[in-house]
């Protein structure tokens, strides 16, 4: 059997997306995906969806992680998403999809993908680091030179710590290099490495560390892979909603593939 799939990025977290309407690929396997992400023998990616149908949505976004397990949200991944929806002729203002956290709403705006994100109750305060969830769980530490930090080893160091070993979590450093402009670097679980970017986790950055007390934020992220932003508000109870995250969205190629030979 063929696989017809589409590559994407959003500032260099890449996508394999694939057009699964007609349920086609419904039945790929943990160990199809993880092959088809791998950078040596497959495609090569951070991650894998499938767009289905859904009654009452757009679309419904269906996200693996590199490793082939099912990922909880992916901010980038969603925004790529919309992009490629639109290019396989699904045409919206507003896009309504539904994804493993929730519906979300998004839009195109000069040529970039404004995504919705879920609403965030609030940060547990972890020693000096921050936890949250933003569709995914992350752990986001502040650091002073993050352009100099070992990622992989750091991130890893935390991901496996003793509390978080059993479900994972995503990790980010972040260095505040203007008021309103952090750089952040993401070691993400499921792909067990750093990546290039991180839509959950650059939102997860910019509610720990950028706070405008008028109640409206908007925070410039720079990431290894490009610029996003993250705007959003914050409710005097210490929640977070109208929260959206934008930037570029970008088609790289695409192509068919054997699976026969991949499972
Ligand atoms: N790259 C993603 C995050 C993907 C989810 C994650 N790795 C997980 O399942 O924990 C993003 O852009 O948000």
């Amino acid at each position: 059997m063929n696989l017809t799939f589409y590559k994407y990025q959003g500032t260099g977290n890449d996508f394999i997306l694939v057009d699964n309407r007609e349920g086609a690929y419904t039945g790929l396997t943990e160990a199809h995906i993880k092959n088809l992400c791998d950078r040596r023998f497959g495609i090569g990616a951070d991650g894998f969806m499938l767009l289905n149908e859904k009654e009452g949505y757009d679309f419904e976004m269906v996200y693996y992680n590199a490793d082939g397990r099912e990922g909880s949200m992916c901010g980038n991944g969603g925004r790529c998403i919309v992009q490629f929806a639109s290019d396989r002729g699904i045409k919206k203002t507003t896009y309504h999809f539904i994804a493993t956290d929730g519906p979300h709403d998004a839009t195109i705006e000069d040529g970039e993908i404004a995504l919705k994100m879920k609403d965030v109750d609030g940060i547990q305060a972890h020693k000096t680091d921050s936890v949250l969830n933003t569709g995914s769980p992350h752990y986001v530490q502040l650091d002073t030179d993050v352009m100099s930090l070992d990622v992989f080893k750091e991130g890893q160091k935390i991901r496996y710590s003793k509390e978080f070993a059993e479900k994972g979590i995503n990790v980010n450093f972040v260095q505040v290099k203007q008021p309103d402009t952090l750089i952040v670097r993401t070691y993400e679980r499921g792909v067990e490495n750093e990546t290039f970017s991180c839509g959950t986790g650059v939102t997860a950055a910019a509610l720990v560390y950028f706070h405008n007390d008028n109640g409206f934020n908007s925070v410039n992220i720079e990431t290894l892979g490009g610029k996003l932003n993250v705007r959003y508000s914050r409710e005097p109870n210490g929640s977070f909603n109208n929260i959206w995250l934008k930037g570029p969205a970008v088609k790289v190629f695409e192509g068919s593939v054997s699976l026969d030979n991949n499972d």
